[in-house]
């Protein structure tokens, strides 16, 4: 089996250095260094190369996966599997079906990790599959490889998915991006509950400005979330000035 990605970027280097234990992988970006990709176990191919693989996966930003599809859309086999990774899914899925071949199938993931979080292990991290238009045998070989490394799956609709992670990892992902706004620090006077709250920057602050945004302007569900957070927020502050 050969695994083509697309996108050498965080998650692009971490899915890597993992799949290259099992699989062939071959990658392709526009800037890619030949030696980091083979010190991960793979080799840099052509768009045209990656495209011929058995499984292709995006691992391109939310705001790329529409010219993404442009371009692979008449370079993937029929054989290919085009498997997105997006922290939405709604929208990329929605892309994909629009774009490519008809016949060419699609998976929709949502791995729930990412380098900080799953720098040792994959071993019981989570990820969301969305079964939209892939055959049931290549989706629950699929499911099972995952599982077999000790990945827990979440099976969900592209909608469902929207929701839940508008309120749990967008949430995250203001909050620690608010902290980071204040420039809030470890002290030498601060509590225990502090230091936890200060553990969120370790997943949110090496993440790219880009895909913050993008996650919330992609998923239809954020804006509810953010105004219920603003809310909430104003009338705790207001608890103490009245
Ligand atoms: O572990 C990391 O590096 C991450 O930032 C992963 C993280 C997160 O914030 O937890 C970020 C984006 C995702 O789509 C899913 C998970």
């Amino acid at each position: 089996m050969k695994v083509g990605i697309i996108g050498f970027g965080r998650l692009g280097k971490l899915l890597t250095k993992n799949l290259s234990k099992d699989a062939t992988t071959i990658c392709y970006d526009i800037n890619i260094s030949k030696e980091e990709v083979e010190s991960l176990g793979s080799k840099v191919g052509t768009l045209e190369e990656v495209c011929k693989s058995t499984i292709l996966i995006l691992c391109v930003p939310i705001s790329a996966i529409e010219s993404i599809a442009d371009q692979i859309a008449p370079l993937v086999s029929k054989e290919t599997l085009v498997v997105d990774v997006c922290s939405v899914k709604i929208h990329p899925m929605k892309i994909l079906e629009e774009k490519l071949p008809q016949d060419t199938q699609i998976l929709g993931t949502h791995p729930m990790f990412g380098p900080d979080s799953a720098a040792k292990s994959l071993y019981g991290c989570k990820i969301v599959l969305c079964q939209q238009r892939v055959s049931d045998e290549r989706y629950r070989n699929i499911k099972g490889y995952l599982e077999s490394h000790g990945l827990k799956v979440i099976e969900a609709t592209a909608d469902e998915h929207d929701q839940q992670i508008a309120n749990t990892l967008i949430l995250t992902h203001t909050i620690g991006r608010t902290l980071m706004e204040m420039n809030a620090t470890e002290m030498e006077i601060d509590t225990k509950g502090y230091r936890r709250l200060l553990k969120i920057l370790e997943t949110v602050e090496n993440d790219s400005v880009q895909l913050f945004k993008d996650m919330n302007k992609y998923n239809p569900h954020a804006k509810n979330m953010r105004t219920s957070l603003s809310s909430a927020l104003e009338e705790t502050l207001a608890s103490v000035q009245s």
